[in-house]
């Protein structure tokens, strides 16, 4: 299982760096949009400085047409790194702009899938990971979760090295849902993460354990203080 955040908030990588097991972080426009305009370079090479080589970092590219698109992928890991994932739509230029980064060894992510269809057609192009769309298809009454297990199957059944990482999350059960359908790594938004630990219901338990503990061994003794009483005497 990968746990990616989607976001380039760097205080909130550097917040869940620490805290999860991040196997990486990913953008795309919007989420740009969102920083305001910063030194898009610079800070995509903070963010790699943040998770490290061994984890993801996947790079959107803004071209319209194949020949913008796969110049915009050269142009983002000459200036980011040779490791990037760079995230091409799966439409007709974006599958064109696929082929030919594949061939020149360039990582791809294969995104805006709403579409069984398009998985399909994405993991015949040679994509490395492919990014279904989770709440997006729901919004659009598509069964998501099949989506995704349909393409998991696939890649299961031809041995393809494709992954799935299943994206637009909007809640804590579509991200389980979709690791249930057989993706190998959701990115999130830190919302997701947000509500799945910091429920009420968790610092309720954590809070009756601490007044359990403290009326037996009193208030600001904790299982350390213990230990170093211990080696006083
Ligand atoms: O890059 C794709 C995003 O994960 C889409 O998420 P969204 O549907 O919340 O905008």
């Amino acid at each position: 299982m990968e746990f990616l955040l989607d976001t380039i908030h760097i205080a909130d990588i550097e917040k869940y760096a620490k805290i999860i097991s991040l196997a990486g972080v990913t953008s795309n426009p919007t989420i740009v949009k969102k920083e305001g305009k910063v030194d898009f370079f610079d800070h995509m090479r903070q963010i790699r400085s943040i998770i490290g080589r061994d984890q993801s970092l996947h790079v959107q590219a803004v071209g319209q047409t194949t020949d913008a698109i796969v110049k915009d992928a050269f142009a983002i890991v000459s200036n980011i790194d040779e490791d990037v994932f760079v995230k091409v739509p799966t439409n007709e230029a974006g599958l064109a702009a696929i082929k030919i980064l594949k061939q020149n060894d360039i990582h791809v992510t294969a995104t805006a899938i709403y579409s069984e269809f398009q998985g399909r057609l994405a993991i015949e192009a040679g994509s490395d990971y492919l990014a279904p769309y989770y709440n997006r298809m729901i919004n659009m009454g598509i069964d998501a979760k099949q989506v995704i297990k349909h393409l998991a199957d696939q890649i299961a059944f031809q041995h393809a090295s494709t992954k799935i990482l299943a994206a637009s999350f909007h809640t804590v059960g579509q991200v389980n849902d979709a690791f249930q359908a057989g993706a190998q790594a959701a990115t999130m938004g830190v919302d997701i993460l947000r509500s799945a630990l910091q429920n009420p219901a968790i610092s309720n338990a954590v809070l009756d354990f601490t007044k359990d503990w403290e009326s037996v061994y009193g208030v600001g003794t904790n299982i350390a203080t213990l230990a170093d009483e211990v080696l006083d005497h």
